[in-house]
This record gives structure tokens, sequence and C-alpha cells, in this order.
């Protein structure tokens, strides 16, 4: 399975010049090292006023790096009177190829919970955008030894998207799934739990996922917070880390690659 490697802009670089020159440091990295990254999916979340911007240069440049939106709109899969929103069609109409949804970000400043995800999710589906869902534990339920309880309570989401027939066929199921394990306590902050940590919470997600769907268990299971080109290859070595969503180091070529040759190995 080749390893995915995330590069979640978040609200960065502030200027559509900073995002050229991001962008552009990437396509030509990604070419000029193309043999040493030919194990990996190479993806970028710019925000969501970059994308257009990001996706000609992507699609003019570079076919080797997908796009993906941080966000989509939970109250229609396509269009309608709500303001401020970007929906799933609009996105896939502009080549996004993936949405990030349940970043903990967002589901702290956005109130963002499992009902509000289903439909994200199911609409990200109707309009054939693969899914990134990001789980995590806060540092008081890590500290507390909750995490496996809230990691289930976050993938109820899948199962419930399971249900819905109609949105969930097994192709969708099997190729455009991609969960995120981001323990909140690490976003940021430069602390990182264990690589065996990492490994025993991945586990325990793909027996939830293959509990949910056989076909769950080769859902790819990512690893974020406080990725770094110095601690990428410890992650890297884990069988169970299929790849890493990675904020702050995404944000230089250099960096972001580093990790991504660390994850093609
Ligand atoms: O989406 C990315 C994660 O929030 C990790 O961010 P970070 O690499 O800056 O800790």
């Amino acid at each position: 399975m080749k390893s995915w490697v995330v590069g979640n802009w978040k609200l960065n670089p502030a200027s559509a010049s900073a995002v050229q020159a991001l962008v552009d440091d990437l396509v030509d990295g990604v070419d000029a090292q193309s043999n040493a990254l030919q194990s990996c999916h190479i993806m970028v979340a710019p925000s969501l006023l970059h994308l257009s911007q990001v996706e000609n240069t992507l699609r003019t440049k570079s076919a080797a790096i997908d796009l993906a939106c941080q966000d989509v709109s939970a109250l229609s899969a396509q269009s309608g009177a709500y303001t401020g929103d970007v929906s799933a069609e609009q996105l896939q109409d502009l080549g996004v190829q993936w949405a990030i949804i349940g970043h903990s970000e967002r589901r702290q400043y956005y109130n963002e919970d499992n009902d509000t995800l289903l439909k994200k999710m199911s609409h990200s589906a109707a309009q054939g955008l693969g899914v990134i869902l990001c789980i995590g534990e806060s540092e008081a339920d890590f500290e507390a030894g909750n995490t496996t309880q809230v990691l289930a309570d976050q993938l109820t989401v899948i199962a419930d998207f399971l249900k819905q027939s109609e949105a969930a066929d097994a192709d969708y199921i099997a190729n455009k799934l991609i969960i995120a394990y981001e323990p909140v306590w690490a976003i940021g902050t430069g602390k990182v739990p264990s690589v065996e940590e990492v490994t025993e919470v991945h586990k325990f997600i793909r027996e939830r996922l293959q509990s949910f769907d056989a076909t769950l268990a080769k859902t790819p299971v990512l690893y974020g917070g406080s990725v770094k080109p110095e601690n990428a290859q410890d992650f890297a070595a884990s069988e169970q880390i299929n790849g890493v969503l990675v904020g702050g180091a995404a944000l230089k070529a250099d960096s972001f690659l580093d990790i991504a040759k660390a994850f093609s190995k």
C-alpha cells in the first residue's frame, strides 16, 4: 500500500503570492525527486480561497499532487441559499479530489458533531469526493485513559454512513475513505506520542472499522500531530501508520517533501 502524506495548510499562507511560491516549490520538488517519492501519495489542502489558484498550478504543472479541501458544506451537496458555504459539487467541479472533515479545530471552533460530519461525508460521497475523517482525543481524555472510547464514538460516523446504502457503494468504501488520527494535545505543540502508542491506537481504529465492514480493514489510517522531518522516519517504520497529516511542516516545501520521502522508502 502506498503511503499518504497530506499537507493541511490551515489558515496559511496569508497572501496569494506566498501560496504561489509554496505550490511552485512543491511542484518543482516533486518533479525533481519523483523517484524518491514513488511510493507515496502526496496531497495538499490549501485555504478555500486559494483552491482555484493551487488547482490551476497543479493541473498545468504536475499531476503528481492531489488536491483536498479543509471543509465542505453539511447543508447541501450541490447548491442553495447557504451564505458562505461551499458544496461538494462546487469543489468537485473545481477539481478537488478529497475533503478533510472533522478536524479537531473545526470540532472545537464550529462545534462540528457526528450529525454534522455524517452530512458532510454523505454530500462528499454523493459528489465523488474522497473523505479524510479526522479523529482524536483531548489531553484530558488522554490523561484519563479515555482515548479508545472517544475514538469509538467519533468512528460511529463511518458506521452510520455505511448504513445509508445509497451513499456508500463498495468502490467508494474501498478507495475513498481515509482516517487521520490526531491526538489534539499533539497538534501544533511539538509533543508527539510514541510510535508504539500510535501503533496501538491505529490497531484499535482498524479493528473498529473492520467491525463495520470487512472492506474497511484496508482503509488507510494516518497519524497527525507535530510530524516533522526529524520524527517522520520513526512513524514511517510502523506498518500500522499508513501516512501522515501534516500542518506546520507542510508550509515549507523542503520539510514537507522530506516527510514524504521518509514515507516513500
Ligand atoms: O492537520 C494537521 C494537524 O492538525 C497537525 O498539525 P501540526 O503538524 O502543525 O501539528
